[in-house]
């Protein structure tokens, strides 16, 4: 599913409307009769007492068709119309006139106060807000800014059609006023904005509706943006041949750990086997070796000279390095050392490498090297770990996230995998795919270092190295998501337990989508 700036949605309505000659008229009563589809569930007809919001452009054109649609089932409506009813114009008059020839009325805020609509709005159990889509430009202006402040400061649930009134679509400029949403129905293709911060945080619930746009007019946007969604795990998820061994599934190497940190490489290699990799090596200091593998009893073993309890090479030559067919360095490696064996790598091996990290620290001395490497390379920093990457301040890449790790994943030729809410995993040729599961019990030391275990098992395993990056991605947040549904509370997920319900996990998808395999 693509994900667009405002720009692109009216591009797409353009070519919709003027290209393939399906009806703006036909579009907007689309649009309100599929957002009065999702949002029935969440009205009691005989208490719900609903006011509508109307602003000026089409967003007020849907907020009619959804006014007549309630209407129509025997709702309770109020509608407001906010704009000077002269100011209402082209498709969004046309179903204001349809609105009014079916005996239905509304209130122009000409005609009253501040006040008197507030008064009203607080005896509601809903308000609708068709005020402002995309068509939004600037800072907010007046009347819509003193009344999105007011319905800001309602109990009741606020729905929003399309996007929350106020809020840019593209998510990148300054929010001042903006409608804070219960929930938010998004017609059609998701709005960028919807999967950045502070933006996300108005939408309330996401649900998208289908308006019936065509495949076709979407297509000519050529956008590079996308959700990675259930469906394209089921799709893509690697399938055991009967005939495989473990050479098949790949052969990985996992350089982590130190003195200080010896979960990390636990977890990885964990991760990696239970995500099926067919077999995994872990490099570590020589002397935590007691430790680490007391506690791993599937993985092999590497042993690296240590200085100050710190991998100082690898003592690895290039045969022995060659046997694997990836591998993923820096969960827990420290930063005291001068990581001169990332720039070996770098140098040597020529298949997949997953950085994470600690090896990401070290990387910021080596992106010349990195920019000429001929083999995959796999980024899989957090938001600070990005912003000392690139030397940015964190807001500033939190703001334009999708923008500078397109960027530097062009520049540098990488796959990279901006984590957080939302990890929006960017490929060296700039197509993004954003991830959609989830959530903050996430927001734990020791759960990175678990997906890069993952994301080193998938790559060994599935051609598309996208689809496996973003698989691994995906399962590591649906892991977090099966938890707290099956009666784990979001505070006390640990990342050992993403490891330990994976089989479920992965057994849920399987068994809901069988017949994509
Ligand atoms: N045919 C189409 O284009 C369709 C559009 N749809 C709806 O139409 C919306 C986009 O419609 P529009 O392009 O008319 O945009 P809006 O509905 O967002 O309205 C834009 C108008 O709002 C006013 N405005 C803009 N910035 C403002 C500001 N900062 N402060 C106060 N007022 C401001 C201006 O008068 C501007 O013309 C979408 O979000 C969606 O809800 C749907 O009906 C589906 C079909
Ligand atoms: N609020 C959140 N919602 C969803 N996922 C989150 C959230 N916070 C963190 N995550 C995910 O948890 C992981 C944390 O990784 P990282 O910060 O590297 O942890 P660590 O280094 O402690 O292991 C990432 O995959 C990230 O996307
Ligand atoms: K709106």
């Amino acid at each position: 599913m693509n994900v667009v700036t405002g720009e692109e949605m009216h591009q797409i309505d353009r070519y919709t409307i003027e290209e393939i000659g399906l009806k703006a008229e036909l579009l907007m009563e689309n649009a309100g009769l599929a957002f009065v589809s999702s949002i029935l569930h969440l009205m009691n007809k005989k208490t719900a007492k609903i006011a509508v919001l109307i602003g000026v452009g089409n967003n007020g054109g849907d907020g009619f068709v959804i006014s007549r649609s309630l209407l129509e089932k025997g709702y309770q409506v109020d509608v407001w119309l906010i704009p000077p009813v002269k100011k209402v114009k082209g498709t969004a008059r046309y179903h204001m006139e349809v609105f009014k020839k079916c005996g239905y009325e509304f209130t122009s805020y000409e005609a009253i106060t501040c006040e008197d609509l507030v008064r009203n709005l607080k005896g509601k159990t809903h308000v609708i807000d068709a005020m402002l889509g995309t068509g939004l430009v600037g800072p907010l202006r007046q009347p819509y800014k003193e009344i999105i402040e007011q319905v800001n400061q309602l109990e009741c649930q606020i729905i929003s059609v399309d996007l929350p009134s106020g809020l840019p679509a593209n998510g990148n400029s300054c929010i001042t006023d903006a409608i804070k949403a219960s929930r938010t129905i998004t017609l059609q293709c998701p709005k960028l904005g919807a999967y950045t911060f502070p933006s996300r945080e108005y939408y309330g619930d996401l649900t998208i509706v289908d308006i019936g746009i065509p495949k076709l007019a979407i297509k000519q946007i050529d956008s590079e943006r996308f959700l990675w969604t259930e469906e394209n795990v089921a799709c893509s998820l690697p399938v055991r041949k009967p005939s495989s061994h473990k050479g098949s599934h790949g052969k990985g190497l996992i350089i982590a750990g130190s003195r200080t940190m010896t979960g990390a490489p636990i977890l990885t290699a964990k991760a990696c086997h239970r995500l099926g990799a067919g077999l995994v090596t872990l490099a570590l200091p020589d002397t935590i070796i007691n430790t680490v593998a007391s506690q791993l009893i599937e993985s092999t073993f590497h042993l690296c000279p240590s200085v100050n309890g710190e991998i100082n090479s690898l003592n690895l030559d290039d045969e022995l390095m060659n046997r694997f067919d990836a591998i993923a360095v820096g969960p827990g490696l420290g930063r005291n050392n001068n990581g001169e064996f990332i720039e070996t790598l770098l140098h040597d091996f020529d298949k997949p490498i997953v950085i994470d990290a600690d090896g990401l620290f070290y990387l910021k001395d080596f992106l010349t090297i990195l920019a000429k490497r001929k083999g995959t390379t796999i980024l899989t920093p957090h938001l600070g770990e990005f912003a000392y990457l690139i030397n940015e301040p964190i807001a500033k890449v939190e703001k334009n996230r999708f923008q500078v790790s397109r960027d530097f994943a062009v520049k540098y030729g990488v796959y990279l995998v901006l984590k957080g809410p939302y990890t929006v995993v960017t490929t060296p040729g700039g197509q993004q795919f954003i991830n959609t599961s989830g959530n903050p019990s996430l927001a734990k030391g020791g759960s990175g270092d678990v997906l890069t275990g993952m994301v080193l098992a998938l790559l060994m395993q599935q051609k598309d190295l996208q689809s496996a990056i973003s698989n691994s991605i995906f399962l590591h947040g649906m892991a977090a998501d099966y938890l707290i549904s099956h009666e784990y509370s979001p505070l006390s997920v640990m990342a050992s337990d993403l490891i330990n319900i994976m089989p479920k996990v992965l057994n849920s998808i399987q068994n809901r989508y069988h017949k994509y395999r």
